[in-house]
């Protein structure tokens, strides 16, 4: 028999699993895949409408999707092949099949809704919420068209990476017709931590990433998802994401000394530890001096100038993978980075805020160059309704 959560193609009447299988709830009033603890692998994908019709047949396509995907995201999160005829010799299965026999290895499927959601072709200008506005030029960015915005963004989260991905692929094979894929990354390691139980996984750099994330309910519901002020009623309970695909530069980074690795982030390499000392999880002392009276905290330090305590009390909550995508051919070196995916209430006052200033200022910026960006507004989880966006498309 199987174990009761393993994905099979026919379903069975197994015996009871020996130990529970790792799995997230997909219900809820809140999507999952935000504030839950952040699984190893991630594979992301954005996706565009093809539709051409009014406004109205344009906005029935796109609730007929959401209706197909949200069933498919379920069965898919709760271990279930994607629901359709498997065994009909005459036509293509329901499922891929690639994660028959895999556990769902705490998949979550996250949705968001890019700003070209609201142009002229869904009637859905007027539901535009006011922080979903189009991110801002920043200093010394490259940006790549081919890995950028989407009208539609599926962030799929597991610890196994064969899950993670055949969520998205059976998405986008549901979807053909109606949408298609715009650009999508693989992330093959977490390069950050959402929960206090999780060890500090490191990036690229071979620093510890994700020491000061958002840990906590109450701050969660401070920072991270929208609440009654909002001027969209239907964003309550969700999130926005900004998603920056950022190459680092290895090979450069690599030649570098120690001190001024350390200097780059104000952290210590091996132990997390602020360059105030204690231990990874003590507090930075942004006010400390070296005998020289330089500051023992760089001026540039990566950390520095995103901490709170320099910006106003601004929060985000980072949910970011390391990623490559081989080597570039031109020059031989790796064509590697962070996948930054990060979630909050607001972005405007919060990543952008952020973001102006680490690209003017932050001593990482000779190492890295953000590549990929997108907006998404990820509406509330699905709760008591029937499809992802019901509350945006309802009537
Ligand atoms: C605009 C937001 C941020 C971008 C873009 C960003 C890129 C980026 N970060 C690292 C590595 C580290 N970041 C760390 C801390 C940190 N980073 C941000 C924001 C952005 N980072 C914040 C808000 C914080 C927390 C600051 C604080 O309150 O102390 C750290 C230190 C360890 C930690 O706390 O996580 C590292 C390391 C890379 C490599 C990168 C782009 C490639
Ligand atoms: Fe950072």
């Amino acid at each position: 028999g199987t174990a009761a959560g393993t994905l099979t193609a026919c379903g069975s009447d197994a015996e009871p699993p020996a130990a529970a299988p790792a799995k997230v709830e997909f219900g809820g009033d809140r999507q999952a895949g935000i504030a839950t603890a952040q699984q190893d692998r991630l594979a992301f994908a954005a996706y565009d409408l093809t539709v051409d019709g009014s406004p109205e047949q344009n906005r029935d396509a796109l609730r007929r999707l959401l209706k197909t995907w949200t069933a498919a995201a379920r069965a898919m999160c709760d271990g279930r092949p994607v629901p359709g005829e498997n065994k009909l010799g005459t036509a293509p299965p329901a499922d891929t099949g690639e994660a028959f026999g895999s556990k769902p290895a705490n998949l979550t499927v996250t949705i968001g809704f890019g700003p070209s959601l609201f142009d002229k072709r869904f009637g859905l200008a007027d539901r535009r919420p006011a922080a979903l506005a189009e991110l801002p030029k920043f200093a010394g960015e490259n940006l790549d068209a081919e890995s950028s915005n989407g009208d539609i963004a599926i962030q799929a989260c597991s610890d196994d990476p064969m899950v993670a991905f055949h969520a998205i692929r059976n998405l986008a094979r549901l979807g053909r017709g109606t949408v298609v894929m715009r650009w999508s990354q693989l992330g093959f390691g977490k390069a950050a931590t959402t929960s206090s139980k999780q060890e500090t996984p490191r990036n690229l750099f071979g620093f510890k990433d994700g020491t000061r994330n958002i840990h906590d309910a109450k701050t969660m519901d401070r920072w991270v998802f929208v609440g009654a002020d909002t001027d969209q009623a239907w964003m309550r309970d969700g999130s926005y994401l900004v998603a920056r695909k950022i190459r680092m530069r290895i090979e450069a980074w690599d030649r570098d000394f120690l001190t001024d690795q350390q200097n780059v982030f104000g952290r210590h390499k091996y132990t997390g530890a602020p360059l105030t000392g204690g231990g990874e999880f003590d507090q930075p002392n942004f006010a400390a001096k070296n005998p020289d009276g330089s500051p023992t905290i760089p001026v540039g330090a990566h950390m520095r100038l995103a901490a709170r305590e320099n910006n106003g009390g601004v929060q985000i909550l980072r949910r970011a993978y390391n990623y490559t995508d081989g080597m570039i051919a031109a020059s031989g070196e790796l064509d590697a980075g962070l996948f930054f995916l990060c979630y909050q209430r607001d972005p405007r006052s919060q990543f952008v805020a952020l973001q102006r200033k680490l690209s003017a200022h932050d001593a990482l910026n000779e190492y890295i160059t953000h590549v990929g960006s997108g907006l998404y507004a990820c509406p509330p989880g699905v709760g008591d309704h029937e499809y992802w966006g019901q509350s945006l498309l309802a009537d």
